[in-house]
């Protein structure tokens, strides 16, 4: 049970939210001498720094591009007497890695894990009338207790230097927006919705978490501002006739209007749009509202030039919008949950999300992507780590379905990307991260994990655990590439038919499979890195996943090229983009996008 509420900030005639994006102070600390020089009071000699963004590629030199380490973030708010009787808190969409929020210099919260909400309780350390200063103490080192595994190694001159066990840069910071929240003593701190569709009509089942007794009422509007329902009491149904409802590529969202009364007395009020649909496993099937949906789309990341994993309505609309074009229906947030106004324009467009914990990396190797399919074995799960590593595994999975849970674009949770699954280690660590992960999802949603190649039917113990299985694959990529396509196509084949010969009746997705492509190189014949190849690679794909029936999805890896560790395997970050990073097209675009068009 979390400690904090993850509801996304609104403001109404009972609460009110500030947004405090905008530039910052902010001071690299190498030497992690600022607790003891007092830095949580005020930050000595701070350069500015954008909020929400990454910290990396505004910089033109080496130390501060790759800092790894200790770095804090300040900020000056000035804070009403008329908020004197509310509760505040301050809302970090995420802080990466970990982080400790000083308010006027004293420590309010702590938080493990760059990926989710940070919220802490300010009331007791505010200045009502006043300028109030909030400080955060970040930190970016990687280790094999926290998530996304890596390490961390010190160079000769002393400077720390994260070495991912993932392949995506390691950008870090204040890179989700941040809120000033107030809201009454007595306020609505989560509430739940499922779905049973009954003919043309819909049961909304509710319910309201408070921190308080007073009476909740819940109501119901359409996207014509009328009232289709209402209730009382913190848990109850309500029956929508001729209910709208959402669906892949054609979203309609009501708006919930719950709030707590004292008598005729408006104590506090929540709103927040919601999509009346049902996702189930029916066999080899997904469906949503009982039909069959095909996957089609990418595996993405929070991406960009200049801002690094920072978040920018900008590069969401732009993605929303090729993704539109291509005739895409689905993504991944690979490897960590988004930004949550990510969702809530998934919720908006009508798309599907499979929503990703940041358990990328559990596969000891900087080089994961070239180890993984080559048998390498690195016995992950038998290390002392293991313990807090599932300590934050399940921190993280609480913390993104107790986030994310009323958003109709989510369809499932995946629950790692290509970790070590062959040992009985790490299948009785992935138990427990599925029991407890069931345990959380009011709408009991499909659980999943994406894998990688040396998890082969015959050695993998964790697919079991999966209401359907992700395979992330790369014959004639990192497998017989090239020249040897041929032969990819013939080893993909029989590892398909070895799956087929399970007879696991549930639908496989592929959640990764892609070359790398210089969006400048052709070359007739192909050779690997052009565009041709991709292409030719594709088709090869292609024409594997339409002979399996149970084959129910096609993520490409990646929507767009993006920023990873430098090495001799990635030029300027990794080029297996269908757009490049500024988000323009590569051949292989006009050949999805003929593909998709037809699958509908
Ligand atoms: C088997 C490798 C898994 N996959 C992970 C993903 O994060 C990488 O970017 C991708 C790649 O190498 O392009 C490979």
């Amino acid at each position: 049970m979390l400690n904090f509420s993850e509801l996304y900030p609104c403001s109404n005639q009972a609460r009110m939210a500030q947004l405090l994006d905008g530039m910052w102070k902010f001071r690299f600390d190498p030497e992690e001498k600022g607790l003891q020089e007092g830095w949580q009071h005020k930050l000595p000699d701070p350069i500015s720094m954008p909020v929400p963004a990454s910290f990396s590629d505004f910089f033109t030199t080496k130390e501060e591009r790759d800092f790894c380490g200790d770095f804090w973030y300040e900020t000056e708010v000035f804070i009403p007497r008329e908020w004197e009787k509310q509760e505040l808190e301050i809302r970090f969409g995420s802080i990466t890695h970990r982080a400790g929020v000083y308010c006027n210099g004293s420590l309010t919260t702590t938080h493990e894990g760059g990926f989710l909400p940070v919220v802490a309780r300010v009331t007791d350390h505010v200045k009502f009338g006043e300028i109030n200063t909030f400080i955060v103490k970040a930190n970016n080192e990687l280790n094999e207790e926290s998530l996304p595994c890596g390490a961390t190694m010190v160079l000769s001159d002393g400077r720390k230097l994260a070495r991912p066990y993932f392949d995506f840069f390691n950008y870090s910071g204040i890179q989700r927006s941040v809120w000033l929240v107030s809201k009454p003593g007595e306020s609505i701190e989560d509430f739940i919705v499922d779905y049973e569709l009954n003919g043309e009509d819909a049961i909304v089942h509710y319910q309201i978490i408070t921190n308080g007794n007073h009476d909740v009422s819940f109501e119901l509007y359409d996207e014509d501002k009328q009232q289709v329902a209402k209730s009382t009491g913190t848990k109850g149904s309500v029956t929508v006739s001729k209910a709208h409802l959402w669906n892949v590529g054609k979203a309609y969202l009501y708006q919930a209007v719950m709030r707590i009364w004292d008598g005729e007395t408006l104590i506090d009020e929540y709103s927040s749009k919601i999509g009346i649909r049902t996702v189930k496993i029916a066999g080899k099937e997904i469906q949503i509202n009982g039909k069959a949906v095909y996957l089609k789309g990418f595996g993405k990341h929070e991406d960009f030039e200049v801002i690094g994993r920072g978040f920018s309505w900008g590069v969401l609309k732009r993605d929303f919008e090729c993704m539109k074009w291509i005739g895409a229906n689905c993504f991944r947030t690979s490897h960590y949950p988004y930004a949550e106004e990510w969702y809530q324009f998934a919720d908006e467009e009508g798309f599907l999300i499979i929503d990703e914990v940041p358990a990328v990396g559990m596969m000891r190797s900087t080089r994961n992507f070239a180890d993984a399919g080559t048998g390498k074995f690195t016995r992950f799960f038998e290390t002392p780590t293991v313990p807090n590593l599932l300590k934050n595994h399940l921190q993280a999975v609480e913390e993104m379905i107790v986030r994310d849970k009323n958003h109709p674009s989510v369809i499932a949770w995946s629950l790692f990307n290509e970790p070590e699954t062959t040992s009985e280690e790490s299948k009785e660590y992935f138990t427990k991260i599925f029991a407890a992960a069931r345990t959380l999802d009011p709408q009991n949603r499909p659980m999943t994990g994406a894998f990688e190649k040396n998890s082969q039917p015959e050695l993998c113990k964790c697919y079991q655990l999966c209401d359907f299985i992700c395979l992330n694959r790369y014959y004639g990529w990192y497998i017989k590439g090239g020249p040897e396509l041929v032969d990819a196509r013939e080893a993909f084949l029989i590892e398909m038919n070895k799956w087929k010969d399970k007879n696991l009746n549930i639908p496989f997705v592929f959640t990764e499979f892609g070359t790398d492509t210089m969006a400048a190189e052709h070359k007739l014949p192909s050779i690997m890195w052009s565009q041709e190849y991709q292409n030719e690679y594709l088709d090869m794909n292609f024409e594997i996943f339409d002979q399996f029936e149970f084959v129910q999805g096609e993520l490409v890896w990646n929507f767009a090229d993006f920023q990873t560790t430098e090495g001799i395997m990635r030029v300027n970050g990794n080029k297996k983009g269908i757009f490049n990073r500024v988000r323009q097209p590569k051949s292989a675009a006009f050949v999805l996008k003929k593909r998709w068009e037809s699958l509908d």
